[in-house]
């Protein structure tokens, strides 16, 4: 049995990630520290740097994982990326939809990336990407900007239209945690 430690204090996400490591070898367990975020267009240096502080506050020798989720527009050039956190407290979905009002591409990407320390205090890191556009929002105001992105994968359906098994099935935090629990895998 692998203890494994995952720090946030978001609760949907904590709830997401739950059903995505769901294993009968592996004991996870959440700290629910606020940690500072880079300032940054980096994702990989931003969770990097989340994971170091995780590490500190929680002492050496234990594994570890914090992920960042980031929602870059085509048109921004990996904007708002790891910032949309403060676009949706700030503005709120109505206004980042139309931001985008002058453009024709409404394209985005949601970026999921995980920082995972081994015992060892050595950083691994993993990625996943959802390709999909910025649209009115529809469906559950539950979770940040689910309501207002469309995946390719479900055209006509946003994240919050589609039922948690399913947006797991596509999900940019999907994709990052399947590359995480295959390496997970190997160690095992
Ligand atoms: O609609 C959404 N669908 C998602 O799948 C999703 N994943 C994250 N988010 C939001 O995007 C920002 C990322 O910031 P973020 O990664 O730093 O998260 P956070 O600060 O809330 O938690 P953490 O840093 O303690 O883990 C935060 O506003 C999150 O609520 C999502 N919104
Ligand atoms: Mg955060």
């Amino acid at each position: 049995m692998r203890d494994i430690v995952f720090v946030t204090g978001n609760a949907n996400k904590l709830k997401e990630v739950k059903m995505l490591l769901a294993s009968e070898t592996l004991n996870l367990t959440n700290e629910p520290l606020d940690l500072d975020e880079l300032q940054d267009t980096n994702l990989v240096s931003i969770a990097t740097d989340k994971c170091k502080q995780a590490i500190k506050i929680l002492g050496p020798g234990k594994e570890v994982f914090v992920e960042d989720t980031a929602l870059t527009f085509d048109e921004f050039n990996g904007l708002p990326g790891a910032y949309i956190k403060w676009f949706v407290k700030s503005m709120g979905l109505d206004k980042i939809v139309k931001m985008l009002d002058s453009f024709e591409n409404k394209g985005a990407e949601a970026i999921t990336t995980i920082a995972y320390a081994d015992s060892k205090g050595e950083i691994h890191i993993f990625q996943g990407i959802t390709k999909g556009k910025i649209v009115p929002s529809r469906g559950s105001l539950n979770f940040g900007w689910d309501s207002i992105f469309e995946p390719l994968d479900t055209p006509n359906l946003t994240y919050a239209e589609l039922s948690k098994e399913e947006k797991n099935k596509i999900s940019h935090r999907a994709k990052a945690f399947e590359h995480f629990k295959a390496y997970l895998d190997t160690l095992n």
